[in-house]
């Protein structure tokens, strides 16, 4: 089957977006994992794959596809803006803002003038049974608001936030970003045994009240340039410690995420850029 595709980035966190809104694609794990290929197929972090719905208000549906793992995943920040700049760029939508679908979420997504897209991530989520994050046993020190509870990882003690925003988070405070242990880490926060549906590992570095930088072990991915839903967690979870102000920049190694989070039940506004790269196709 000859498959076109559109190559996009948001913060260096990259996709390949496939059109499903004219005839359905049903792809197996292994053709979503040779797509996210870097030697042997496209290469992406995530592969976006974009369809009409039948819910009412409601434009679009957008599934989203780990790269590493080929796993169907719930969210996915960075993807989000990218689905608004290729729907608005495909002629698909006249809408500039767009009301979509995922697996267990409903998102705004706004087209700015700038061409940056704003967009609105729903609530954080601290329910350890709805990250999901199993803390049986555990004794969580609690600074302000925030719990954060003590794991276990490669022998070491590890201070985590357990963030969902729609999808998992373990969010660790560290000194500096560069020097955080993200590769040894990283993959043991993973798939530690207290994440049941396994987690997106953040490690944030805070700068000042309003800015912070941030290195993410992703679930299915290993580590991104920029990771949107890990940005919203960890900004979330250093508001909730006390540590940043309402309206965030977030530096990543791929580029900057604004976030915006006023506390409570209030939606995270994640605001960034989404950029087309190439079109291309290939014979899966
Ligand atoms: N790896 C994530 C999905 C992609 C999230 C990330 N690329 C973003 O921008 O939010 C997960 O398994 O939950």
């Amino acid at each position: 089957m000859r498959l076109p595709f559109t190559k996009m980035h948001g913060a260096g966190n990259d996709f390949v977006v496939l059109d499903a809104t004219r005839a359905p694609l049903d792809l197996t794990e292994a053709q979503l994992r040779h797509l996210g290929d870097r030697h042997f197929g496209v290469g992406a972090d995530q592969i976006l794959l974009v369809e009409r719905t039948a819910t009412p208000g409601v434009d679009f549906r957008y599934r989203i596809f780990n790269g590493g793992s080929g796993e169907e995943v719930e969210q996915c920040g960075n993807g989000s803006r990218c689905f608004v700049r290729y729907v608005v760029d495909k002629g698909l939508t006249d809408k500039s803002t767009i009301r979509v679908e995922t697996l267990n979420s409903l998102l705004e997504l706004r087209l700015q003038n700038d061409g940056r897209v704003t967009v609105d991530m729903g609530a954080p989520v601290f329910e350890p049974a709805r990250v999901p994050f199993d803390p049986s046993g555990l004794e969580p020190r609690v600074v302000a608001d925030s719990p954060l509870w003590p794991l276990d990882v490669n022998g070491e003690r590890v201070e985590i936030a357990a963030v969902s925003m729609g999808n998992p988070h373990a969010v660790q405070v560290v000194t500096d970003v560069d020097t955080a242990p993200v590769a040894t880490q990283g993959p043991a926060i993973e798939s530690h045994p207290r994440f049941p549906r396994r987690v997106n590992a953040g490690f944030l570095q805070v700068v000042d009240r309003r800015h912070v930088r941030l290195r993410v072990y992703e679930r299915g991915a290993g580590e991104t340039l920029a990771c949107g839903t890990g940005a919203c967690a960890a900004v979330v979870a250093g508001i909730r410690r006390g540590l940043l102000d309402a309206v965030v920049d977030v530096e990543t190694r791929g580029g900057r995420l604004t976030i915006e989070w006023q506390g409570g039940d209030a939606p995270v506004l994640m605001t960034g850029p989404a950029v087309t790269v190439y079109e291309g196709a290939i014979e899966l």
